[in-house]
């Protein structure tokens, strides 16, 4: 069976809350706005595109039970939620992403005389609705395109391991996901009848533990090998263990100027680094909707700080001494020049050949 972090059905959103995660499985029922906002922000759904998925729906549910008098003031409402969902946390820019698309539907629906008010509340609910399924379908392609590049650059009989960083799987996602979409893939492939994946690594993710709790808890349920490593290790483990490629996935891709810097979890720019140094093919899997067109390069990417205590206690344990002041950025950026390639659901760019594709993937949606 596989993990789902989003459970819905028309007017009933639960997520399961990734605070918990491993020690105990638990949904928490999202009512609305309000508590769509809270759950992002305090991490209990984490992951750029269940952010996203995760805003929208708990706005989603809301408008099942609210009146409007006219469409105007539902436009208004919603323009209102949305963006103070935006506000919940800035770096992933699926929610904003969203938001704009939203608003835009919004303002067509309001401005087209034929649409009556529960016509658009109705189209507006299954717009967010198709965003499930859409999201699922575009990781399976991004798996499997990663997965054939993957192999592609490693051909013959060689059996590949592959490290990843915080988790981008069923958990950050609607299901599958995106870089653990594609090491799912490559799970599956075979090479003249034998399986070729033979090892992955995943990073614990210091300080929130992505890694250990959420990446390592997929991997052990999908029964795929794997072996946890702390951060620090990576450097020994690239010089140690032969790795064939790292894949990790991002919070935001700029692409404007062709650029391709990529925000991601932080700890993946010194990956990235080290990728470089040691040879290693080092790959970003995203979806477009995690590619912003907007900002001029990764310099203009705001990154999240979170609080002190998730660096100086494990759950109520505190690990730091008391006094200790702390710098606890969540995100870094990677420069395009690190990257060998962008997984995306139309294929694998180089982060300079984006423009096209991206273009693409609107008209898809538009
Ligand atoms: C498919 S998830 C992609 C990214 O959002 C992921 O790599 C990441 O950095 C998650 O950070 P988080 O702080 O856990 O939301």
């Amino acid at each position: 069976m596989s993990l789902r972090a989003i459970q819905y059905e028309k007017g009933a959103l639960y997520i399961l809350d990734q605070l918990l995660l491993p020690a105990q499985s638990k949904y928490l029922q999202v009512k609305g706005v309000e508590d769509g906002w809270k759950v992002i922000n305090k991490m209990q759904v984490r992951g750029a595109p269940a952010i996203a998925i995760v805003g929208c729906l708990s706005l989603a549910v809301q408008l099942c039970d609210e009146k409007y008098d006219n469409k105007k003031e539902l436009r208004q409402d919603i323009e209102g939620k949305l963006n103070f969902l935006v506000s919940s946390r800035p770096t992933a820019v699926n929610m904003k992403i969203a938001t704009e698309e939203l608003i835009t539907l919004a303002n067509e629906l309001c401005n087209d005389e034929s649409v009556a008010i529960d016509t658009m509340k109705a189209r507006f609910i299954s717009t967010i609705e198709a965003m499930l399924d859409k999201d699922i379908a575009d990781n399976t392609a991004i798996g499997d395109h990663g997965a054939h590049e993957i192999l592609a650059h490693f051909p013959g009989d060689t059996m590949l391991r592959v490290l990843t960083h915080c988790n981008t799987g069923s958990l950050a996602t609607a299901g599958y996901g995106t870089a653990l979409g594609v090491i799912r893939s490559l799970f599956a492939s075979k090479r003249l009848a034998v399986y070729i994946l033979e090892h992955v690594y995943c990073t614990e993710t210091r300080p929130y533990n992505q890694g250990a709790r959420l990446t390592a808890y997929e991997l052990v349920h999908d029964k795929i090998p794997s072996t946890l490593i702390v951060d620090s290790m990576v450097a020994a483990l690239m010089k140690l263990r032969n790795i064939s490629a790292v894949v990790v996935g991002a919070d935001r891709v700029n692409n404007v100027a062709a650029n391709g810097d990529t925000a991601n979890k932080i700890g993946t720019y010194q990956i990235a680094v080290l990728a470089k140094f040691h040879n290693v093919p080092f790959y970003v899997a995203a979806p477009f909707t995690s590619i912003d067109a907007k900002i001029p390069s990764g310099d203009h990417i705001i990154i999240e700080e979170r609080p002190d205590r998730e660096m100086t206690h494990i759950g109520e344990h505190r690990i730091a001494a008391k006094g200790i002041s702390c710098w606890n950025p969540a995100f870094d950026v990677t420069p395009a020049l690190l990257i060998a390639g962008i997984i995306t659901e139309l294929g694998v760019f180089k982060p300079s050949e984006l423009a096209v594709p991206l273009a693409r993937s609107q008209n898809i949606i538009g």
